[in-house]
């Protein structure tokens, strides 16, 4: 950290002072610059007249004295640069030189008399004194108001960013931060920081409750006060959203609060803790009900979900056919796609012709993609339409809509039904800031929804999705609810199923493994727990490899090499694991699979980050919901090009992966959102389907294995599985429940609701109604 002492004299080890010649690329948006400079005084053994130097600062200017503080770094094409950790202007020290700064054209009005008698009254530390208090300047004689406000806020704009920088710099926040804090608070950042530092922790990403804590306790605001409290009100409701909750209870609330703000020198009173919820309350910034905390957005995605499925149940269906003109339009389908529908197939079509809002569910190769066609299909003959999108005007006048969580979810959606589909972010409009084109206003158009891998969408997403459904229109979900929840909060699709509410059929005949799946059916001996040791025999499609824990590495990568030397596209071919850092962790296994993949070559183009070295060619995948480039959390590419930084043409440096549908550029600052896909998490995989899936199980994954993650990896796989480690661990695993419990109400809201739903005419013995649930 660059410190300053009583003289101002500099203590950082590094530093260069230049003059800035002239910029060479700059993002203004990003305060992104790259700028050679006349080196004047440096401490380092650097022997050039000049240099170039980069770093996260807005557009300096020309001709003016900084002193940069940071490190030397050797690039490939340009040689050595100076990367900027934060700089200073240099403004003079001396009374003459501070004169000449502020009588120069940078501040109007100044001649050198008033600055003069402004360096004369305040000293050398003038620049400072008016921008920590502008009013000093009242005391110049002849200086008027006018003049003297403008001088400060001039000096506060030139000053703004770097200021706050130098200041920030002595907290221990780095360039990138104080740009974000700039961005945020722009003059305010200071004073903010130091009266209520804990205002960050909810305004600036990336920002913890402890860093807010640490300049808190140097500004010696007392651990009791009523900001630190709110602050680890909220954050630990934040915290608790990446566990999938969408509420905490009373009780678990205030323990969490209460370990966050205790310390050994002091302690917090329960009552200041429960005082601050219910400020909190009151202000609506979070939001108490019946002993649970929610924050708001949650409350009212989870209300709102609500309310939605409420108001699209109670809605009448236009067209029913009658039970025989049903089973007659069924038939001709039948003979159609040449094939039967089992019982609860037959079932499924029914009801979801005959429900405004219907939930199909079932485990792999039960049909659900069959029944869905069953069910576009009856729909577009009962209503006449066409299921031809040519025989339409344009998009927005297609009945059917299909979408899914995913891209690729969409992508399998759109290959299987021969019908157009896409994600819900993009049916929805997504524009990149949380919110979307459709919404109650501006619902969607078309009268049959079917949404797809249900089991991953969030609460905060199925909110946006239903308030966007018009009343006309009916709706069929599908998911496989022994899936992992979502990523996001909640467990919409099990919520929905508990509560009873929704019409649903669960489609438990296996039809695939009639052709001699192995891999289906051991699926289903998972989801009824009935894995034993003799259900991992050998078979065409599948194979337990065991090995020990430190052999198991080894082993995934003969049958990579194998699977590569007999030509199989490797795009084919997914490694799944559930953890990222151990022995046989994720991060390893990417590793030896690139060095035999794609090793380092003259040919090969390549960029390192902190931890991982991309190349052209590396298999990737993106980690986050990027909506606004049209890649979403999951999807997996290929790295087609690396471009180096050039300073003649403009360009920075980045990375382009060709995902499926398009090319998506990353700049070296957004390289976090990618990694080698290799081999990734059984998480990452939900939603994607791959011919060949090897799967490492061993003991050293323990705590991680789980019946709902092995059944989400086993059933990623179409065609050949190769689980390789220890039997034991597997067995062990499937036969463990997931017991995290998410904090969700949304089925006992969804309960609360059948009270007004209007009873069903009396069901035909055998059917299944979901008041049979009750
Ligand atoms: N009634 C049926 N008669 C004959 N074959 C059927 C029947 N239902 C489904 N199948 C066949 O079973 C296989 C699995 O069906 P489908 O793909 O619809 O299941 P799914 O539940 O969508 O599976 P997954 O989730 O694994 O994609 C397909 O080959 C399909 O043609």
């Amino acid at each position: 950290m660059a410190m300053e002492d009583k003289n101002g004299q500099l203590q950082q080890n590094s530093y260069v002072k230049g003059e800035l010649l002239h910029h060479i690329f700059i993002n203004e948006e990003e305060h992104f610059s790259i700028a050679r400079i006349k080196v004047l005084e440096t401490n380092e053994s650097f022997k050039e007249k000049d240099m170039v130097v980069k770093g996260y600062f807005s557009r300096l200017n020309e001709g003016e004295t900084y002193v940069f503080h940071g490190t030397f770094e050797q690039h490939k094409k340009f040689g050595l640069q100076y990367q900027v950790n934060h700089f200073k202007r240099f403004i003079p020290e001396t009374e003459d030189g501070l004169v000449a700064y502020l009588s120069s054209d940078l501040f109007y009005g100044i001649g050198k008399k008033t600055a003069q008698r402004i360096v004369k009254e305040l000293g050398e530390t003038a620049v400072s004194k008016i921008l920590q208090d502008p009013g000093v300047l009242n005391s110049i004689p002849g200086l008027t108001q006018e003049k003297a406000e403008q001088l400060s806020k001039d000096l506060a704009e030139h000053q703004g960013f770097e200021h706050i920088v130098v200041h920030l710099s002595n907290y221990g926040f780095g360039l990138k931060m104080a740009q974000k804090i700039y961005q945020a608070y722009k003059d305010e950042a200071i004073t903010i920081l130091e009266q209520d530092p804990y205002q960050y922790v909810f305004d600036i990403e990336g920002f913890g409750f402890q860093r807010a804590d640490e300049v808190a306790r140097q500004n010696h605001i007392p651990m009791d006060h009523p900001s630190r409290v709110q602050a680890a009100c909220i954050y630990t409701l934040q915290q608790s959203i990446q566990e999938g909750h969408v509420y905490l209870p009373l009780e678990n609330h205030l323990q969490a609060v209460d370990e966050l703000l205790h310390g050994e020198e002091h302690q917090i009173e329960p009552e200041t803790i429960t005082a601050q919820i219910a400020e909190l309350n009151k202000r609506k910034k979070i939001i108490v009900v019946d002993s649970r905390v929610y924050l708001p957005s949650l409350y009212y995605s989870e209300s709102g979900f609500c309310t939605n499925i409420d108001r699209i149940i109670k809605q009448a269906i236009s067209e029913q056919p009658a039970d025989a003109e049903l089973l007659k339009i069924v038939g001709r389908i039948e003979e159609e796609e040449s094939l039967s529908y089992g019982k609860e197939q037959y079932q499924a079509i029914e009801k979801a012709i005959g429900s405004k809002l219907m939930v199909l569910t079932g485990g792999p190769g039960t049909g659900k993609t069959t029944v869905i066609k069953g069910i576009i299909n009856a729909y577009a003959e009962i209503h006449g339409l066409s299921l031809d999108p040519d025989d339409y005007d344009n998009d927005a006048t297609y009945p059917f809509i299909l979408t899914a969580p995913t891209g690729r979810a969409a992508k399998r959606m759109k290959e299987s039904t021969g019908l157009p589909a896409v994600t819900i972010h993009r049916l929805l409009g997504w524009n990149g800031h949380e919110t979307f084109e459709k919404d109650e206003d501006n619902q969607l158009e078309g009268k049959l929804l079917v949404i797809d891998e249900f089991s991953m969408v969030d609460i905060w997403l199925a909110h946006q999705l239903f308030k966007a459904i018009p009343n006309n229109m009916q709706v069929l979900i599908v998911g496989d609810e022994d899936q992992l929840p979502s990523v996001g909060p909640g467990q919409v699709l099990a919520d929905l199923l508990k509560s009873g509410l929704v019409p649903f059929v669960q489609l438990n005949e296996v039809y695939r493994q009639k052709e001699g799946s192995k891999i289906i059916q051991l699926a289903h001996e998972i989801k009824n727990n009935q894995c034993r040791h003799d259900s991992l025999q050998q078979e065409t499609d599948f194979n337990f490899i065991e090995c020990p824990e430190y052999q198991v590495v080894d082993v995934i990568i003969q049958i990579v090499k194998r699977a590569h030397d007999k030509g199989v596209d490797l795009r084919d071919l997914q490694v799944l694991a559930p953890m990222y850092r151990s022995k046989a962790g994720i991060h390893r296994i990417n590793e030896e699979i690139q060095k035999l993949i794609n090793p380092k070559t003259n040919q090969r183009r390549e960029i390192r980050t902190k931890d991982i070295t991309f190349r052209t060619g590396d298999k990737v995948i993106q980690l986050v919901n990027q909506p606004e480039d049209g890649v979403f959390n999951g999807d997996i590419g290929e790295i087609s090009a690396i471009f180096e930084e050039d300073e003649g043409s403009g360009q920075a440096e980045e990375v382009v992966v060709a995902f499926e549908e398009k090319e998506v550029a990353y700049e070296r600052k957004d390289l976090a959102n990618i990694m080698h896909a290799y081999c990734t998490s059984i998480h990452k995989s939900q939603g994607s389907e791959f011919p060949i899936v090897i799967i490492p199980v061993i003991q050293g994954y323990r705590r991680m294995l789980r019946k709902n993650l092995l059944y989400t990896a086993v059933t990623r796989c179409k065609k050949s599985l190769i689980l390789c480690g220890n039997k034991q661990a597997f067995i062990q695993g499937v036969n463990e429940q997931d017991t995290n419990r998410r904090f969700t109400s949304l089925e006992e809201q969804l309960r609360e609701l059948i009270e007004n739903v209007p009873q069903p005419e009396q069901e035909e013995e055998g059917e299944l109604s979901p008041y049979d649930f009750l």
